[in-house]
């Protein structure tokens, strides 16, 4: 039985290394998105409602226009596919002409693709479905695979395929749990709806939370994700630089350029395979001292490089390197897709205030924005008590206003972590 309203909540990333190639490298941020699912007062026709006021985006349909019949499922759970369903792509795309906007329509697209795979005759009333987020959207940082991760995670939960989650999921436990790895399959057919072609390292890493090395595999050979404990303390300035940009396009630019020049760009994918293998056994050293600390900084820079050749970085990327540069603050790379976005600084020790001050000037001039959050938070978390009271009150148009997570948190009670259940 499912009890209205609830929440589920996702973390972005950030790639530390290896956006564009296999491995990568990944760390949760405290950056998250959050999903409030609560049941439609006066609705007599059952309409499944989308209010995602990140991007603009209100929309309904009617319950009974879903093409249930094309999703496989039978009994049981559903298995995630290696591809999406083609008669299922078919059949929604009659419910998305009216959507114009790329943002909008991918949005829609995976929201109708995971509802209907997983919701499958188990929404016996109208749902509104509202979604805020504290990531910026499209600028790298994994918005696509927070939302899809905290979508499946609804939607299997409605669908009866994961238990309710638990206060006391225990950290030491070193494996998995089905639920767990259930979302991920699922967010991982949502992350294809919104870029096309993803690794699946942001679908796991705002699952499972934490960081991860992440290797990519082909041909139906399941991917490797190899979790990093105690990751060395950083220190990473995280700067967006509000340049718009879409993961779909920049992943199908690199495919392109790669199919176009096999043995050019052949050699650059090694290398930054090489990288990611490197920067791991770095940070995993029992002793992460000042030469592990230099050796991972000589690997931002080359990493930033071959990315720069790939067509990826933007001026605005380009920019915030050389500021940092210029003030020997550390170095630079872009991080997730480029084209914009953010990029990440892996700070040297002892910067003076000042130093601090004239870049910050500098950033401000641009436009550019900077992020304080933490690295390896929690993955994907449904709200429980003992805020499930308070919960009661929340409505979608009072959750649509609220800026940050303390802002969230605090109304609904539970700025205490003990308030969220895991699976
Ligand atoms: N909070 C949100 N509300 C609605 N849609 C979202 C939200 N976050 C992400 N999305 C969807 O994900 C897309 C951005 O994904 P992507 O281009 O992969 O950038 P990134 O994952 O780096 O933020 C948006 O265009 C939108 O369709
Ligand atoms: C470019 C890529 O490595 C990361 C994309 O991340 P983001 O959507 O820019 O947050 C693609 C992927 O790994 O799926
Ligand atoms: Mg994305």
């Amino acid at each position: 039985m499912v009890n209205y309203p609830f929440l589920t909540s996702a973390p972005g990333k950030v790639i530390l290394f290896g956006e564009h190639s296999a491995p990568a490298i990944a760390a949760a941020l405290s950056l998250r998105t959050y999903l409030l699912v609560s049941k439609n007062k006066d609705d007599l026709e059952g309409y499944i409602r989308l209010e995602f006021p990140d991007i603009g985006l209100s929309h309904q349909w009617k319950k009974s226009e879903m093409p249930w019949d094309l999703s496989t499922h039978e009994q049981g759970r559903p298995p995630a596919s290696e591809e999406l369903n083609a008669e299922l792509v078919n059949g929604l795309t009659p419910m998305l002409t009216t959507i114009t906007s790329p943002l909008h329509y991918a949005a829609a697209y995976c929201f109708l693709y995971l509802f209907v795979s997983l919701c499958h005759g188990e929404v016996e009333h109208g749902l509104t479905f509202t979604v805020r987020s504290t990531l910026p959207i499209g600028a790298g940082l994994g918005s696509s695979a927070s939302i899809s991760v905290c979508l499946a995670s609804a939607f299997a939960y409605i669908g009866g395929h994961i238990k309710a989650a638990s206060l006391e999921r225990d950290s030491k436990i070193v494996k998995d749990s089905d639920e767990c790895l259930f979302i991920d399959a699922w967010s991982y057919m949502g992350e294809k709806c919104i870029h096309g072609n993803p690794s699946g390292i942001d679908n796991a890493v705002a699952t499972h939370g934490g960081a991860v090395m992440f290797q990519r595999m082909e041909n139906a050979v399941p991917s490797v994700r190899t979790s990093m404990r105690n990751l060395p303390s950083i220190n990473l300035l995280l700067t967006n630089t509000k340049t718009p940009r879409r993961t779909a396009d920049l992943v199908s630019n690199v495919a392109r350029i790669v199919n176009d020049f096999p043995k050019s760009t052949g050699c650059i994918l090694e290398s930054m395979e090489a990288i990611a293998r490197e920067a791991y056994n770095l940070m995993l050293r029992p002793f992460f001292d000042e030469d592990s600390k230099g050796r991972l900084m000589e690997l931002i820079r080359i990493n930033h490089g071959l990315l720069v050749s790939l067509g990826v970085s933007h001026p605005n990327l380009e920019r915030i390197k050389l500021y940092c540069d210029e003030l020997k603050m550390g170095e630079t790379k872009l991080t997730g897709a480029g084209g914009g976005g953010c990029a990440i600084t892996l700070l040297t020790d002892d910067i003076a205030a000042e130093t601090y001050e004239k870049l910050f000037a500098k950033f401000e001039q641009n436009g550019f924005e900077t992020f304080r959050t933490t690295l390896g938070g929690k993955g994907v978390g449904l709200l429980g008590n003992p805020a499930e009271a308070l919960l009661q009150y929340m409505t979608p148009e009072s959750f649509v206003n609220f800026n940050n997570t303390t802002e969230i948190e605090t109304s609904i009670g539970c700025t205490a972590v003990e308030s969220w259940k895991y699976w």
